[in-house]
């Protein structure tokens, strides 16, 4: 069985169950396998009919998604083929009946369809198993109910001792239930997986229809774009994906769009050319369906709240199917919620409606939800964790906890007294200062309460609702698609205890939508805001690992082209992944990457091992680099990515900024929108995650000095390091908790105070040592290739650096914050001691202009476009050099730009 894996599929190990279930089958028994999107259902009846040398009949919904697969198992040498209406080769039937093909795909349809001739033809020259893929489309419980799968069957009488197998990625036991019984599968071996997608990061937003929104998409999915990874996008309507499909194409970005009302062609031509990497972004309604198995899909974005939270998984599931970090944001706006009449209008019976209804809901609270999204999700499909994931928006967002006692007493207050029998619109109406028309003839603007909730949007309130809801402070009472809040028992207790003078503290974690809320008015954050906490694979390469990765995606999108296929049947992302990192040298090192299987390498194996080859030798790569793994592949993707979770995108590129451009904390911090302090804690992590910092800089910049090393240190000494609180306790107020964080993350990693040009670990008060060096300017040597225009850009920069030790002000000026005039020489004498800078404080100003970074910065805002040579002339009393140094740092720092050689302020 592991050779077949090795031989056709490149995989080295079985994923967990595949092995069991795969034996099961063998030994003919039925079996049902209820395992996450993605996790390998597929293999689990692709190897039985390799291992038997006999067909197994494969019954799927969609033509499409047979087609899909078809290709594939070509590519990995498996002979395979599908029945169906699409089906050009009319050779197939007959080849089909005479046993040719290890895997014949067909519909539910064409299955029941088949003259028993056909079936009794292939039992006897040997079919060894029939499996009825997406298999919860048998049960009218299921969310996709398709009459024809209930069919099925029949084909028990015809293929009486060949086993079933029936698979789906979601079955409540209800379907699981309604599944085996309509297949007459008798003592099934049963096997549940995990739902749990651990390479799948999941995060919610508020919807807003502006034109930033659609930048901010195109920021998102260019990340993964320009990666060879794609992105869907589900819409609810048809209108929305046109619009958003134009937006996007508009921007410049491969775009393509799939919904009912297209004709079979164009949708088929869509699918076509999203599966073979033609486009980056497939805009979508639901009807880009089931089963879509393109493993490369990076994002997958919800543009309105989805109609059941089964959908939402099984539709963000198609994301990250090969098993690499990816991602799921949803966007809903508060109106969504009001489509369950609309969801409704499907349903057949009065059970059914309640099913839809409660599936709504499901993803409504899913939306809302202040805890972890993973978690929530699988509990909805029966699985217990007990641990929040730390791998979705509300686990890795600093929680934001505060003591909402006043505000819930307020509105738990309302709601009683508009009489616990309202939608929340009322009393939030109420407390919003409402004069509408129900408010007036309610007598509700009489109300002491009336207005007293104005600071808060109405969203705000909704959401700080939906909070006590969820702490059973408050009662949602459903009738039809109808909904009421009462306080509850809980709630009811809590107002008695409160009076005029004290209320109980009532801390919870404030949602996201209220974060929005209170920071941007509902508005929709800026792109930096999207950051997440998944690491992309191939966010680990250096440069030329990158150029190397893409050259490769080209190759493979090249082979993909010339043998008509998607250039994912060639090879996985991850496969290519791999490639790029150990860079193999001879067909048996390929063959050894896991996902490498035996007909890519007698395929492609000549003209890829040379193409490395030439490839590594022009960048400067040493071949057969690092030796590959030899274990799942998913067990050891999601342990890449669990173990640098900290690491996030937003703390990289917080660390990059800070490290290689050198640009202060508080910039970095204005620029995303966040404190200086979360700036150094990501830092500090990034540090500790075992990338290089400048910490002579570091210290420098928030005043970490041996003084208050040493102060640190003593204050470890008498009430240890497990807890910061204690030790700040003990330290005068100005040592920060930066200040320790920091000392003890050096400590942590070893990093030796030597080069810190502290004088020594006693409890001298020496003032930071600053290299004269390190302030030196002027005639940097400009580095080759493609980063001269930024060391360019740079160039004003204050600070070279003599090594990861140096001490390296980013900009003396900046540190001490004066506004002095500057030359070489002024900076030369000033930089060795901020001490010393800031006791020379305003006594260096000279009579004509100066060039500060802020009179620059100031001056050039007040005008509508600037020449260098106006900045000069005006700036008399600096040396020009001096000045054109400061405008490039300026401009490095994003703060002012140049069009047209005119200089503006951002
Ligand atoms: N043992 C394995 N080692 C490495 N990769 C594997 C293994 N088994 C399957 N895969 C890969 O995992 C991905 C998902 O597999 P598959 O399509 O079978 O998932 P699935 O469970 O059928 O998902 P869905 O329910 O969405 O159809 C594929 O890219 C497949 O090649």
């Amino acid at each position: 069985m592991e050779q077949v894996l090795k031989t056709y599929f490149g995989f080295s190990q079985f994923r967990p169950y595949q092995k069991e279930i795969i034996d099961q089958v063998l030994n003919g028994r039925d079996s049902l396998v209820v395992m996450a999107t993605g996790s390998g259902k597929s293999l689990c009846y692709q190897i039985p009919p390799l291992v038997r040398k006999k067909t197994a009949v494969v019954i799927s919904p969609l033509l499409a998604l047979m087609q899909d697969q078809v290709m594939s198992l070509k590519q990995r040498g498996i002979k395979a083929e599908y029945l169906g209406s699409t089906q050009m080769d009319k050779g197939i039937y007959s080849e089909a009946e005479k046993g040719t093909f290890h895997l014949l795909y067909m519909t539910p349809e064409k299955a029941c369809s088949l003259p028993h001739r056909f079936w009794t033809n292939l039992l006897d020259v040997g079919i060894c198993l029939l499996a009825v893929d997406e298999a919860h489309c048998i049960s009218e419980w299921g969310h996709d109910f398709r009459k024809e799968y209930k069919k099925l069957h029949m084909l028990r009488n015809i293929l009486p001792d060949v086993p079933f197998i029936a698979l789906t990625a979601t079955a409540t036991g209800k379907v699981q239930r309604d599944i085996v019984h309509s297949l007459q599968m008798s003592d099934p071996y049963i096997a549940i997986g995990s739902f749990d997608r651990q390479n799948l990061f999941y995060g919610v937003k508020i919807l807003s229809r502006s034109t930033s929104f659609v930048d901010e998409l195109v920021t998102e999915v260019s990340k993964y774009s320009n990666n060879g990874g794609s992105t869907i996008i589900y819409c609810t309507t048809i209108k929305d994906s046109e619009q958003i499909c134009d937006s996007l194409k508009d921007a410049g970005i491969k775009t393509g769009i799939y919904h009912g009302q297209m004709g079979a062609k164009a949708r088929e031509q869509s699918h076509k050319s999203f599966i073979r990497d033609e486009l980056q972004v497939m805009v979508a309604t639901i009807a880009f369906g089931m089963g879509i198995d393109k493993p490369n899909i990076r994002c997958v974005i919800h543009y309105g709240c989805p109609k059941s939270l089964e959908s939402y998984y099984q539709e963000s599931g198609r994301c990250g199917r090969d098993g690499l970090a990816s991602i799921c944001w949803l966007y809903y706006s508060r109106s969504d919620f009001g489509k369950a009449d609309f969801y409704c209008s499907e349903a057949q019976s009065e059970s059914q409606k309640k099913a839809i209804i409660d599936s709504f809901r499901a993803a409504e609270k899913y939306c809302l939800l202040a805890t972890c999204r993973r978690k929530f999700l699988l509990q909805y499909f029966g699985e217990e964790t007990t641990n929040a994931c730390g791998k979705c928006d509300n686990c890795t967002r600093s929680k934001s906890e505060r003591d909402l006692s006043r505000e819930a007493l307020l509105l738990l207050s309302c709601i009683q007294s508009c009489g616990d029998r309202w939608g929340l619109n009322m009393p939030v109406d109420v407390l919003r200062g409402s004069r509408s028309k129900k408010i007036l003839d309610n007598d509700f603007d009489k109300l002491s309460l009336h207005g007293l909730g104005k600071g808060y949007s109405s969203n705000w309130w909704k959401a700080l609702a939906g909070l006590l809801i969820a702490h059973d402070y408050l009662k949602e009472n459903t009738q039809d698609i109808y909904r009421t809040v009462s306080v509850s028992p809980n709630g009811k207790k809590f107002l008695s205890c409160a009076n005029s003078v004290h209320q109980s503290p009532l801390v919870l974690a404030i949602t996201s939508e209220m974060i929005d809320e209170e920071e941007h008015g509902g508005q929709q954050k800026k792109v930096g805001d999207l950051n997440n906490s998944t690491t992309l694979e191939y966010e680990d390469f250096s440069e030329a690992e990158t150029k190397l990765y893409r050259m490769l995606l080209d190759f493979r999108m090249k082979l993909a082209q010339d043998n008509g296929t998607a250039p994912y049947a060639i090879c996985g992302d991850e496969t290519i992944v791999k490639i790029a990192k150990i860079r193999p040298s001879t067909r048996a090192r390929l063959a050894n990457i896991d996902g490498v299987n035996q007909h890519f390498v007698s395929k492609y194996g000549g003209s890829l091992l040379e193409s490395i080859c030439q490839a590594s030798e022009e960048l400067k790569l040493p071949l057969d680099g690092e030796a590959p793994v030899l274990q799942a592949a998913s067990t050891r993707k999601v342990l890449a990515t669990s173990e640098r979770k900290l690491v996030t995108p937003a703390k990289l590129n917080a660390w990059k900024l800070w490290q290689n451009e050198e640009v202060l904390i508080p910039q970095i911090a204005s620029t995303y929108g966040i404190k200086e302090q979360t700036v150094t804690t990501y830092i500090l992590e990034v540090a500790r995650d075992g990338h290089e910092v400048n910490w002579a800089r570091f210290c420098n910049e928030i005043g970490l000095t041996s003084e208050v090393a040493s102060q640190i240190r003593f204050a470890v000494t008498k009430v240890g390091r497990d807890r910061l609180k204690p030790i700040k306790e003990e330290l005068p107020e100005a040592v920060s908790y930066e200040q320790i964080k920091t000392l003890l993350a050096m400590e942590d990693l070893n990093v030796s105070t030597e080069g810190l040009g502290w004088k020594s670990n006693s409890s001298d008060s020496a003032p930071v040592e600053i290299d004269s060096s390190a302030c030196t300017r002027g005639d940097r040597t400009h580095e080759p290739g493609s980063w001269r225009s930024f060391t360019e850009k740079r160039a004003g920069s204050h600070s070279e650096t003599n090594g990861s030790q140096t001490l390296t002000p980013p900009s003396c000026e900046t540190i001490a914050g004066t506004k002095q005039p500057r030359n070489d020489e002024s900076l030369l004498d000033e930089c060795p001691s901020v001490k010393h800078h800031k006791a020379n404080e305003g006594e260096n100003c000279l009579d004509g202009l100066e060039a500060t970074e802020s009179t620059i910065l100031e001056w050039i805002a007040e005008h509508d476009g600037v020449l260098l040579s106006e900045i000069t002339d005006h700036f008399g009393g600096s040396e020009r050099e001096f000045i054109v140094n400061l405008v490039g740092c300026l401009e490095g720092k994003y703060v002012i730009f140049k069009k047209n050689d005119m200089y503006r302020a951002l």
